[in-house]
């Protein structure tokens, strides 16, 4: 059995604050990061790690690692120091304080967890023994506020844009067949150019003239006709698979799993707006070019066979453009890149400012957030002027190349004159189909420059696609048709992708048909996580959640929401009207909801407004209090009479009477098998329903059993924090560990259990 750390059992508890722990050694860092996989340039590591042992030695390991890190030019590093138990066991390995020295915890094939450090024999380590141990997570990927910034599997955005506009091939035909026609019309030209200088013009032949020039009139109008048509096939294809398109991207994203959402609006907003750009792309007359591409190739043949050497020349333009756009190309890349992240962020920045405006403007936050709009717009333009000058440098380049190409056929063309190979028509000619190759050249450059900004956002469409839907597409879905008699979880753990921190560990709950659970916790115990997972929208990292017999995954969607009511903290209204916001889903009867909106004083807001339940809701909720919110959301669950009733703090914004009538209203409506489980920080206002008290401490249960087992001990250890808490500052103690409601309402505290690595573990978050 290994020893807890620091070797006492309570040292754990003090060990952040306590138990010296000791500065990461240099073969430590290496280890971890060459495990990790990520590159590091030796000679700076060493020396950053020497100067932070001096220059910091007192400071927080934490601290010492972001320095040392950021010294070294590892400065995308997320680096985490947080107890073990409170480690996503997924996001191993990790360095790991145990038996006062920093250990490489790995997890082996056999799942068995196996430490190592240099000089010693690598063990093995049940994980019970490190339950309050420390370890330093470190990963090369950070989830910065730009968005995920990791490479996406696969290309499922180009595969769905190819679907789409191939899903009916009849007009690919058409549009071969009018390019290839418009191509070979542009052949007469040549030979018109070709006959009047060399049989018209020697012999004055106005006949011969006039019968060509007719027979070009004919060619001009085909032409026109059939760009035109070919034109419009296009357009109708292109606009066709658009809409397609967007409602595809649009109905994935409401079908995400919501835990697996981008934290950051503007990334969000930006990878759904990324499919504009790449479908304007293909629908865009740069593809015209591609489609002539081909054609260039067969005009250079033809110009070889009039004009001989003179088909060299355009020959030899076609791999130069081609090296010129792939340079251009590989330039942009780093470019486009970090130009897209920043207007991500920037975006991000504007929903911040818009959503949190009367925040800044009180805290008088203006000129930080005026800042940092500034520092993120001086990056996208001095990024956007060198892509600017990029796109320039090919263009003008493959200008002027095209003309150094026709200017190099003429004087070859002159030489073959002068050996008698060619006629004046012909070089003339030559001229002509010359054109007809340096078009669709120019435009392939632009095409692989353009291809490059479109290679971004599709990556950015791509990092949405492959974001998991919430049920899989080929999943056979349960449909139960008896009503659950128990919610339940077994071995749930939670955790948010990407970040180490484990945010419920939950080895089994039951919870039985006709239970009333009050969920109390400390402020990020874990509540509101809980009741999500419980409510099906986030999916457990592990283990599974039970809705009576079938795993609540297994459900039909449709059926869980049906039968599970979730009440969120944050109640969002919509756009539209006061009465389309109750009824969200559209199926609610009149009279149920003129019933619940009276019973919880609702019709008092729809009475003050000339149009009565039709009155206008902003965007974002807008004219409506907190409060008023609030009862709107419980309205909502209310009328949907669910069996399971999840409710995160249903009455935190209500005043007295308000919460009166909620708790009424809540009682008259629940069936004696229904189950309810309701978060809340005033638990002695719905204390009258409970039937259990589960509490929840950092992502784990602490306490459960029927109200008179738990409240009173909760009293007592609240009563006790407030006594030992030293006279002079007895107000605050109490305002901060005891949640006050009303004066006779004096609530449980809930001290951390091992208030450890506070700054730290916030940041773990980030
Ligand atoms: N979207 C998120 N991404 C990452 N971490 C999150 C996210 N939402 C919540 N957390 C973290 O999960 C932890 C638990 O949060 P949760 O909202 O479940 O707590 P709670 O017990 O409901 O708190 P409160 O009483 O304040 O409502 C917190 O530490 C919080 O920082």
């Amino acid at each position: 059995m290994v020893r807890r750390a620091c070797g006492h059992p309570d040292a754990a508890a003090r060990n952040h604050n306590h138990c010296p722990m000791k500065p990461v050694s240099l073969t430590e860092l290496q280890d971890l990061l060459g495990k990790l996989r990520i590159s590091f340039n030796p000679g700076a590591l060493a020396q950053a790690h020497a100067h932070v042992l001096h220059t910091a030695a007192e400071a927080r390991p934490l601290y010492q690692l972001r320095k040392l890190l950021a010294d070294a030019g590892l400065k995308d590093i997320q680096v985490t120091i947080l107890p073990w138990r409170r480690l996503d066991p997924r996001r191993l390995p990790a360095l790991i304080w145990e038996q006062e020295h920093w250990w490489l915890a790995e997890r082996q094939a056999n799942g068995q967890l196996l430490l190592s450090r240099a000089g010693t024999t690598a063990r093995e380590c049940p994980e019970d023994a490190l339950h309050d141990a420390h370890v330093i997570w470190l990963r090369g990927q950070p989830q910065s506020q730009a968005g995920d910034t990791s490479q996406p599997q696969g290309n499922p955005a180009l595969r769905l844009v190819l679907h789409e506009l191939l899903r009916e091939r009849g007009w690919i035909a058409r549009v071969v067949v009018a390019t290839l026609m418009v191509n070979l019309l542009s052949i007469p030209t040549s030979i018109f150019a070709m006959q009047v200088y060399d049989r018209v013009i020697p012999t004055m032949a106005y006949a011969t003239l006039a019968t060509l020039s007719v027979g070009m009139l004919l060619m001009i109008g085909l032409d026109w006709l059939l760009k035109t048509l070919r034109a419009h096939i296009l357009d109708s294809v292109a606009s066709g698979a658009d809409q397609r398109l967007s409602q595809q991207v649009y109905e994935h994203l409401l079908r995400l799993q919501l835990d697996q959402q981008p934290r950051s609006l503007g990334s969000l907003a930006a990878q759904v707006g990324a499919l504009d750009s790449v479908r304007q792309f293909f629908s865009s007359t740069i593809i015209f070019g591609l489609v002539d591409l081909p054609f260039a190739l067969l005009f250079i043949a033809l110009i070889g066979v009039i004009g001989g050497h003179i088909g060299w020349v355009y020959a030899a333009l076609l791999p130069v453009a081609v090296l010129l756009g792939l340079y251009t190309r590989l330039r942009l890349r780093r470019l486009t890149h970090q130009q897209m992240l920043r207007s991500n962020e920037r975006q991000g920045l504007l929903v911040d400012t818009i959503r949190g405006a009367e925040t800044i403007r009180a805290s008088n936050a203006g000129w930080r957030f005026a800042q940092d709009w500034q520092t993120l717009s001086q990056s996208i333009a001095g990024y956007s002027i060198q892509q600017k000058a990029l796109a320039h440098f090919s263009g003008t380049t493959t200008g002027s190349l095209s003309t150094l190409a026709y200017v190099a056929a003429i004087v070859v063309g002159v030489w073959q004159v002068e050996a008698g190979n060619l006629t004046m028509g012909g070089m003339i000619a030559c001229s002509i189909l010359g054109g007809r190759v340096i078009a669709p050249i120019a435009q392939g450059v632009q095409y692989l420059v353009h291809w490059q900004q479109v290679s971004e956002s599709l990556q950015m469409v791509n990092r949405l696609l492959t974001l998991t839907p919430e049920r899989r597409v080929e999943q056979t879905l349960l449909m139960p048709d008896r009503l659950p008699d128990a919610l339940a979880v077994e071995q749930l753990r939670f955790a948010f992708p990407g970040s180490p921190l484990q945010l419920l560990n939950i080895p089994k709950l039951h919870v039985r048909s006709g239970e009333r659970v009050l969920l109390l916790g400390p402020v990020g115990g874990g509540k509101s996580t809980l009741l999500k997972v419980l409510a099906g929208l986030y999916r457990p990292s592990e283990g599974r959640v039970r809705l009576g017999d079938a795993d609540l995954w297994e459900i039909d969607p449709q059926i869980v929401s049906a039968q599970v009511g979730y009440l969120p903290q944050n109640v969002q209204l919509f756009k539209g009207t006061l009465r389309s916001n109750l009824a969200l889903s559209g199926a609610v009867s009149d009279s149920t909801m003129l019933e619940t909106v009276s019973a919880l004083g609702l019709d008092q807001i729809a009475a003050g407004s000339p149009q009565g339940m039709d009155m206008e809701i902003s965007e974002g909720g807008e004219g409506l209090s907190g409060g008023q919110r609030q009862l709107v959301g419980m309205a909502r669950v209310l009328m949907a009479r669910p069996r399971v009733w999840l409710l995160d703090e249903p009455t935190a914004s209500l005043d007295g009477d308000a919460e009166a009538r909620v708790w009424q209203q809540l009682k008259a409506q629940l069936q004696p098998e229904d189950i309810l489980i309701v978060s809340t920080h005033r638990p002695m206002t719905a204390i009258g329903l409970a039937t259990r008290v589960i509490v929840l401490q950092q992502g784990e249960i602490s306490r459960d059993g029927r109200p008179d087992q738990v409240i009173p001990g909760l009293m007592a250890r609240a009563a006790g924090a407030a006594h030992a808490a030293p006279a002079p500052h007895a107000t605050t103690v109490r305002l901060e560990q005891v949640q006050v409601t009303t004066a006779r309402q004096a609530l449980p505290a809930f001290p951390a259990q091992t208030p450890t690595i506070r700054p730290d573990t916030a940041k773990a978050q980030e």
